[in-house]
């Protein structure tokens, strides 16, 4: 299981980073702009874009311009993320594992995630890079109340099965640049 976790990242790493591109960015945006329309106002997260990753930002400034938006942060090892609130004009400082962080630490609690991610198949299974941040964090969200979790992705990141965990937590859908899947429940 490890091992193929491991290829399948290689792969998923290499499929992104060949690409990663503002104007194909652009075209997801649209979409994911398109499935948040109904959910503005309430708490949400996205997250500071790194490597190859699709850059959420613009959506993110949807978002904020009604209601609170905020940005993962790691507080420990084998532990849920932190969110700490987020706008387009946060000063940000570097974090944790090479992502950005709001230097003013207010904690928020999303009910709507933009969740970043190497691979995803369409019964809505992600693989990240391994810390199992994310399946922590969504479960403890979800513990509290109903939790969508939207993962943003270049549609090349699509694999047939991602091999699942009983840890791993399931998306509600996946949005691309050419397509939102809604995972079926
Ligand atoms: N933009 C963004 N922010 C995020 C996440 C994310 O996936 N994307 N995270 C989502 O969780 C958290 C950061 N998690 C990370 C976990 C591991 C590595 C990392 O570099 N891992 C090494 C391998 C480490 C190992 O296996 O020992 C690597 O990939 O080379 C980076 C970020 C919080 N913020
Ligand atoms: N809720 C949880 N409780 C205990 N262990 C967990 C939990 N969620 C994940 N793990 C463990 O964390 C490890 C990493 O998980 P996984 O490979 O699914 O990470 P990932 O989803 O790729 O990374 P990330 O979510 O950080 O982007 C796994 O060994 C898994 O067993």
């Amino acid at each position: 299981m490890s091992d193929d976790k491991a290829a399948l990242r290689a792969a998923a790493q290499a499929a992104r980073d060949g690409v990663h591109d503002p104007d194909r960015g652009a075209a997801a945006t649209a979409r994911l702009v398109e499935i948040l329309a109904p959910h503005l106002g309430r708490p949400a997260a996205g997250y500071m874009p790194m490597r190859s990753e699709i850059d959420p930002l613009p959506a993110m400034a949807v978002l904020a311009a009604r209601g609170p938006v905020g940005v993962p942060v790691i507080l420990a090892h084998a532990a849920p993320l932190a969110f700490h609130l987020w706008t387009p004009t946060s000063a940000m400082r570097p974090g944790p594992f090479g992502a950005r962080v709001p230097e003013a630490g207010v904690p928020m609690r999303p009910e709507v995630l933009i969740v970043p991610l190497l691979a995803f198949d369409r019964t809505g299974a992600r693989l990240g890079y391994g810390g199992g941040f994310y399946d922590r964090t969504i479960e403890a969200l979800r513990a509290h109340g109903p939790v969508l979790a939207i993962g943003f992705a270049y549609a090349v990141q699509e694999v047939a099965r991602v091999p699942v965990e009983p840890t791993d937590q399931r998306l509600d859908a996946i949005v691309t640049e050419h397509e939102v899947i809604r995972v079926a429940v």
